[in-house]
């Protein structure tokens, strides 16, 4: 049974931005050199990102390398707070100095990302793993933790035998396993997945997702799914949000943005994977090179790649309209006076 999509937003995301600031390895090296001080460049990595993440759905997000996957996935599950904008979770603020809300968001909220080896303690056994936090926010108790941890391993097809074992002693596959359970222990109903199979062989990655996909269906979670496979991406979501340095560029349902992708550099990503049969999919590069991150291009970030630039392109940064139900794009060739 596929999960009911609702068009209730479980998180609103308004306005947000966030900026980081670099001091690249090369100007570390001159200014170290040269005994000049080291400046700072800035690199905005979302910029005026607004979005609703709807009830029950798989909500994929796909860009090429630096466009801000991450970040976003990362501000949403409070690992990394906005410098502006607001973000709700079921209608309350959750950037907003509440720390019953924050509380609350922060377990229901929860991410799985690429490097299960990283991810897990290495000091600690996987029952301490996926037990601890159900133990501090109150979902079990010392004496029930075993039955805990033994049934979200079931769960998450791992043998409960094995939870004495350390990190070290388990496979790729079975540490995101293990992520997956440690997620699951605090019951979450929204899961950023971050890349979650790019680090796993690819006999391995059909298991995952095939996990994901159940567990979704049996515990109603609502999912966002960052992946720079648009094969993966195109088989997990509901929804598709395509986007460029920093700023969405296209949102639309699955199937209307494979069809009728509206946005050229989105038209540029699924023309270079004219495949999404084959396995392994990736990204191939566009013609010229990502603009740096520091310096970004005026106007539409996209316009010195893009084969339909205009002269406005250059000049003003298109708003986000709406082409069909559903189906958003920012970029000036939908804006023309009629
Ligand atoms: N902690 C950080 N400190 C400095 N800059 C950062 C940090 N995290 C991200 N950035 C920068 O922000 C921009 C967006 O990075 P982000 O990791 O969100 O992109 P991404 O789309 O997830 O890329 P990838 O697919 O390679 O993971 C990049 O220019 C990146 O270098």
């Amino acid at each position: 049974m596929s999960n009911e999509i609702t068009r209730f937003p479980v998180l609103e995301l308004e306005r947000i931005s966030k900026t980081f600031v670099q001091k690249p390895d090369l100007i570390i090296k001159i200014a170290r050199k040269t005994g000049l001080g080291i400046p700072e460049q800035k690199v905005l990595a979302l910029d005026d990102v607004s979005l609703d993440v709807y009830e029950g759905e798989v909500l994929g997000i796909v860009g090429e390398s630096g466009c801000g996957k991450s970040t976003l996935g990362k501000i949403v599950s409070g690992l990394l707070s906005p410098d502006k904008g607001v973000i709700r979770y079921r209608g309350m603020g959750i950037n907003e100095a509440n720390s019953f809300v924050t509380r609350i968001a922060c377990l229901g909220i929860q991410m799985i990302f690429q490097n299960p080896y990283s991810s897990l303690n290495p000091r600690m056994k996987i029952r301490d793993i996926i037990g601890e936090a159900a133990i501090v926010h109150g979902f079990t108790d010392k004496n029930k933790v075993d039955d805990y941890v033994d049934s979200l391993m079931i769960r998450c097809g791992l043998a409960p035998e094995y939870k004495n074992y350390y990190p070290h002693q388990f496979s790729g596959g079975q540490c995101q396993r293990i992520a997956i359970a440690r997620a699951l222990a605090v019951m979450p109903d929204v899961l950023i997945c971050d890349e979650v199979v790019s680090a796993l062989d690819v006999s391995v990655q059909a298991q995952i997702l095939n996990l994901l996909t159940s567990l979704r269906e049996e515990s109603r979670l609502t999912s966002v799914f960052i992946s720079h496979d648009l094969r993966v991406v195109e088989h997990m979501s509901n929804r598709i949000v395509t986007m460029y340095m920093g700023r969405i560029v296209e949102i639309a349902e699955t199937g209307d943005l494979l069809k009728l992708p509206a946005h050229p550099y989105t038209c540029k990503l699924f023309e270079d994977a004219p495949s999404l049969n084959n396995r392994n999919v990736e990204f191939k590069s566009i013609e010229r090179e990502i603009p740096s991150a520091f310096n970004p291009p005026s106007g539409c970030h996209f316009h010195l790649r893009c084969p339909k630039k205009m002269d406005i392109c250059t000049q003003a940064v298109p708003k986000m309209i709406s082409i069909e139900p559903g189906h958003k794009v920012r970029c000036h060739l939908f804006d023309l006076p009629s």
